[in-house]
């Protein structure tokens, strides 16, 4: 049984992209302050804790089950979400994994990553008004990328805009899994 199944992977190449804000210049305001904004931007949203702000909403697509959306355009590298789940070591994660996939209707919605040579996971299983974990993949034509960010310490990992995002566009993120038996189970995988 290939381990994916129904998880997020932690997308190595994704989280080695260059994170560039293309935020547009203004006559009054330097490049820097508009960095200097956004980063506080982001701090606020992930002190909130939740996504009220975050001009999203939740579709069902025919093939795929619930998607999310945006309901705003996004510009080229602005914060779109915060993939918001439980922190946990990889130890706890695989025990979890192995607990979810008795029961195939659980679903699993972790994500794996390195952080300061250390393995975690974002697990996002657990049903909340966050709706980062509906965010379904593409590998061709992502519209997001993944950052870690350090904040109060912890890892947090945010969702950035890869491209320019029309308002009513899909929201969709790879979610890196390039295995060969992921993708013979789940063909979309390799779309
Ligand atoms: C993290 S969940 C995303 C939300 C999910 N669609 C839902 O309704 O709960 C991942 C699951 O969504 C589905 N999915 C994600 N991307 C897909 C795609 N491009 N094509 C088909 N199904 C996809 C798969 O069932 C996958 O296991």
């Amino acid at each position: 049984m290939p381990k994916f199944v129904e998880c997020i992977h932690s997308s190595t190449t994704s989280q080695k992209m260059t994170y560039e804000v293309e935020l547009r210049r203004s006559t009054r305001r330097s490049l820097a302050a508009l960095e200097r904004e956004h980063r506080q931007l982001i701090y606020r949203r992930l002190s909130a804790d939740n996504d009220n702000e975050c001009h999203v909403g939740v579709k069902m697509f025919p093939e795929k089950g619930r998607g999310v959306v945006a309901l705003r355009d996004f510009e080229k590298g602005q914060f779109v979400l915060e993939y918001a789940g439980e922190l946990i070591n990889i130890a706890r994660a695989k025990e979890r994994e192995r607990k979810y996939s008795l029961d195939p209707s659980t679903g699993c919605y972790m994500y794996y990553f390195n952080y300061n040579d250390l393995n975690y996971c974002i697990d996002a299983t657990k049903q909340s008004n966050r709706p980062s974990r509906l965010v379904n993949h593409s590998r061709i034509q992502p519209n997001l990328q993944t950052k870690l960010i350090t904040f109060q310490g912890q890892p947090r990992l945010i969702l950035l805009a890869r491209v320019k995002i029309k308002r009513g566009s899909e929201l969709l993120f790879d979610y890196g899994d390039r295995s060969k038996s992921s993708i013979a189970a789940h063909p979309w995988l390799a779309q």
